[in-house]
């Protein structure tokens, strides 16, 4: 039996991550959950996994929790709480799925104390890669992916010789505005920019698809979690997201993982590897049916969010953080409907630009750049 604490538990891949426990009852354990403002989807969680933990985002929702069910359950709220779920003492793996960089101080508290790390929470990697793997190589602490692209490269490695790796190469969607030229980006509205052609999921990462942001945060995460300069990492246009993502070796051979998109597929085998369950679904690869799959080269000049992305990582030190910060803020204020679509990259670009890099940043000086950051990007709207 595996004891799971599961962060971000409300959320698009919290909810599947319940549905791969749901479905493997003898060898799956909930025993700690962190929520954010969600309560009737938290209760309703209580209710069905009876974790022993359970943190949110605000303290009246902690209170009433409290009061709610004052014997089975030990509660916790902000950022204390996320932390004290991430290390909850009965779990051996920690399935980080909150969204955005606050997830990385869990991370690091999780490596500390010896959990296994199921990875879906990307910002932790972008904003303070360096320290993360270096604690967890520290610590032999694995860090499995759950992201799909990750998740296909890490099960086309098995068995295989790293250092006989030519290139990584990513797949993408291309996201909600694939199409569209630059001129019709300009007046593209948040409903538009929602609808994944093939993914349903969090409403940021949504945005950053659509933007190619999503992409340019995947290469920094693969640059971390399998030691590959930039050069070694290509991105592919595929609109079809059937192949998640290809390894091509030394000697030409290219192995690639496919299959439909389904989410509960990657969290699975994060939960299980080195072992593979079954899995049920009614919707398996067919490819005869599909017939076709599709590749395009990718644009730089009209998806600027992921150049700037492989810019910021090839020079690494604080301006990822930058990035990431600025694009969480731009993301928000777009999701809220204060700024425009291309907004998102001017102010990301403009942040970038502005900053004095810093580099090998240690865990303090992160936090400073990443606050500094938020308040500039947040002064721009
Ligand atoms: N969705 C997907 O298919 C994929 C997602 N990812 C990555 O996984 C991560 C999660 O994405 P996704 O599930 O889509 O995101 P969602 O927005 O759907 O879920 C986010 C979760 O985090 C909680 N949360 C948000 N802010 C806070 C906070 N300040 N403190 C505590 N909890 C908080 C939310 O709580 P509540 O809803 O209760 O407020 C929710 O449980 C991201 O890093 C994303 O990039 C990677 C690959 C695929
Ligand atoms: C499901 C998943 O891993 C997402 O990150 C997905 O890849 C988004 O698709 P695109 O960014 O390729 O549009
Ligand atoms: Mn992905």
């Amino acid at each position: 039996m595996k004891y799971i604490s599961l962060l971000g538990a409300t959320g698009s891949i919290g909810i599947q991550t319940l549905d791969v426990i749901r479905n493997n009852p003898n060898h799956f354990k909930l025993v700690a959950i962190s929520a954010g403002k969600n309560i009737g989807l938290v209760r309703k969680i209580l209710h069905e996994f009876k974790p022993e933990f359970v943190s949110v985002q605000y303290k009246e929702d902690y209170e009433r929790l409290k009061i709610e069910y004052p014997q089975e359950i030990t509660f916790g709220y902000g950022a204390e709480g996320l932390m004290e779920a991430a290390v909850y003492h009965k779990s051996d793996v920690l399935l980080n799925a909150v969204i955005g960089s606050v997830g990385l101080f869990p991370t690091l508290q999780a490596i500390k104390a010896k959990k296994t790390i199921a990875l879906a929470n990307k910002e932790t990697l972008v904003t303070a890669g360096h320290l993360v793997m270096s604690i967890a190589k520290e610590n032999n602490v694995p860090i499995i992916p759950v992201d799909s692209e990750h998740s296909a490269i890490y099960q086309c490695l098995q068995g295989e010789k790293l250092s006989s790796v030519r290139r990584l190469i990513i797949t993408a969607s291309g996201g909600s505005f694939r199409d569209y030229s630059r001129e019709e980006l300009q007046n593209v509205t948040l409903e538009q920019a929602l609808n994944h052609p093939n993914w349903s999921m969090g409403s940021k990462i949504t945005i950053d698809s659509a933007t190619m942001m999503n992409k340019g945060l995947e290469v920094i995460e693969a640059h971390w979690l399998f030691d590959k300069p930039y050069e070694k990492i290509d991105v592919l246009l595929h609109r079809e997201s059937i192949i998640h993502s290809m390894v091509e070796y030394d000697d030409s051979s290219i192995i690639a993982q496919l299959g439909t998109p389904d989410m509960r597929v990657p969290i699975q085998y994060a939960l299980t590897y080195p072992e593979r369950y079954h899995f049920q679904t009614d919707n398996r690869l067919d490819l005869a049916k599909i017939g076709q799959l599709h590749f395009e080269e990718m644009d730089f000049k009209r998806f600027r969010c992921l150049e700037f992305a492989y810019e910021a990582g090839k020079r690494g030190g604080t301006l990822p953080t930058v990035l990431n910060a600025a694009n969480e803020v731009a993301v928000h204020a777009f999701l809220s409907g204060n700024i425009s679509f291309l907004a998102i990259e001017d102010m990301i670009e403009k942040a970038l630009t502005r900053h004095t890099y810093i580099k090998n940043p240690d865990l303090y000086t992160i936090q400073e750049v990443d606050a500094e950051t938020r308040g500039y990007v947040n002064s721009l709207v």
